[in-house]
């Protein structure tokens, strides 16, 4: 458990705590326990040593025993918060101590939630901010069976007093005047009954006056409340403030993990999964009059450029490049790292001869670029590109015949059920309404691209071929029927 002082400041420390082993947290768990008894065991100190002014309502011959019991859950405590770390690699032995650790303290709170006098505010923090806090850093099953177990015992003692069961409490009171002549036992309904009729008393007015306040001030009501507000008021604000610090991280892992998903580490460029979900939506979001054009870009020699600089400069040149595609391209433009050393640029909204042009100017722009490996290693690379334009006229061609054969699909589906008898399936049906494009459109457009990308390099690298006019060489009558021949 070593926390040094950079590791102060509530974001870092909060990072280290839940990085922390289950064993170290286990610890902390026990030091927090250790903080919460070390306050009651105060409580105790003051009003024993304040017996004169307290003894009118407190039960002193029961201040001893849950003074000794809180003693032995603050030595208990103390004792768990070294022992713990050390046994961080034995599981089994870690998950017993962790089962002992809030069972005991689950009773230890509901004992003293009891025999205090028990409130709303208390046992409400008590049950639901300690079980969030445990579970933050033990096993979560313990904490939920201690956190059922604790419901029921305040279920208890909220119900028992109906059955006549009087249960042992530090409450008492004597009172020498008004409403009972001498002192009497009171049961905790009483004592808070006449405790709210001095309340009101001294609130009667509807203001605070001085004299009201030091009557209520000496009152049994204004300590017991004010106990109440003591054990229940820090334990909440600290258990607020590290669930918010749990929630905070949570927050960062959440953006960290999507980073990690969308982004590529060494380009910096959309990932190959984050960029054909793009692509997707952007080829949804394209309206009927657009063209839409897809390039593959794949360095030329790249294996040379490893086997001669190494692999750091390969991906120096990976990292260069994917810089030039980031400053040659606006945000319209899709770009991403497809594989290896290809990359993968899509132009929503271009029609072929613009995206002809483009790539054109992007592949002398990488062409031109210089390569600074070291102080006296300079080179330039190369790029072999593939483009293709889906045209608005392919577009619907591919929808019309894609919604011809899925209704082709849901036609047999129905023949088939009327054929066994059964009922005709609705999803077939609702095919036929939601047929678009189909569902591996980006993976054809991508390969007929990869087709003129594979034909660039065929014809000896650094150039730009379109699929488009390759599949226009193709017979014409075939691609008339087929909407564009391979796709
Ligand atoms: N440095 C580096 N190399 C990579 C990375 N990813 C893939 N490569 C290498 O890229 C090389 C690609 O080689 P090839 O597929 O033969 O392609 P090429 O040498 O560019 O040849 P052509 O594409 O035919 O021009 C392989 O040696 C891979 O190990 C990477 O992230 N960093």
């Amino acid at each position: 458990m070593a926390v040094s002082i950079s590791h102060l400041g509530y974001r870092k420390l909060s990072r280290v705590i839940f990085g922390w082993q289950a064993a170290d947290r286990t610890s902390l768990l026990a030091l927090f326990i250790l903080m919460e008894v070390a306050s009651h065991w105060l409580w105790c100190l003051v009003v024993w040593w304040r017996q004169d002014v307290y003894a009118p309502y407190v039960n002193v011959t029961l201040l001893y025993p849950l003074w000794i019991g809180v003693t032995l859950m603050g030595a208990y405590s103390f004792w768990m918060v070294s022992r713990l770390s050390p046994i961080r690699k034995d599981n089994d032995a870690l998950h017993q101590w962790q089962a002992i650790l809030v069972t005991l303290y689950s009773t230890y709170i509901a004992v003293v939630i009891v025999v205090m006098g028990h409130s709303s505010l208390v046992a409400g923090v008590s049950l639901v901010g300690g079980a969030m806090l445990a579970m933050m850093l033990v096993q979560r099953r313990y904490v939920w069976r201690a956190f059922l177990g604790h419901a029921a015992v305040i279920l208890a003692v909220t119900l028992l007093p109906y059955f006549g069961v009087t249960l042992p409490n530090l409450r008492q009171m004597s009172i020498s005047s008004f409403p009972l002549g001498t002192y009497s036992y009171l049961t905790y309904s009483e004592m808070t009954a006449i405790e709210n009729a001095v309340s009101a008393a001294a609130l009667q007015k509807g203001a605070l006056s001085w004299d009201s306040l030091s009557q209520l001030r000496y009152s049994s009501a204004f300590f017991w409340r004010a106990t109440h507000i003591y054990m229940a008021l820090p334990k909440a604000i600290f258990i607020i403030y590290i669930f918010r610090a749990l929630l905070s991280i949570l927050d960062e892992s959440k953006k960290e993990t999507l980073q990690h998903a969308n982004q590529d580490e060494l380009t910096q460029l959309n990932s190959r999964r984050y960029g054909l979900t793009q692509m997707k939506q952007a080829l949804k979001s394209v309206d009927n009059q657009q063209d839409f054009s897809v390039i593959l870009l794949d360095l030329d020699w790249f294996k040379d450029i490893n086997d001669n600089y190494g692999h750091d400069v390969g991906d120096l040149v990976l990292a260069e490049v994917a810089q030039t595609l980031r400053q040659f391209f606006t945000d319209e433009a899709i770009v991403s790292r497809y594989g290896g050393e290809e990359f993968l640029i899509v132009l929503p909204d271009t029609k072929h001869d613009s995206a002809m042009l483009i790539a054109e100017q992007l592949r002398r722009s990488i062409a031109e670029q210089v390569i600074t490996a070291d102080d006296d290693i300079t080179f330039r690379v190369t790029a072999s590109l593939g483009l293709y334009t889906l045209t608005h006229g392919a577009r619907s061609c591919i929808k019309q015949a894609h919604a011809t054969l899925v209704q082709k699909e849901a036609e047999s589906e129905l023949n088939q059920s009327q054929k066994v008898k059964l009922r005709p399936n609705k999803r077939g049906a609702r095919k036929i309404l939601t047929a678009q494009l189909p569902q591996d459109i980006c993976q054809r457009l991508i390969s007929t691209a990869d087709k003129a990308l594979y034909e660039a390099k065929g014809r000896g690298r650094n150039q730009v071929v379109s699929a488009n006019a390759m599949l226009a060489e193709e017979d014409v009558g075939r691609r008339k029927k087929q909407c564009g021949g391979t796709l």
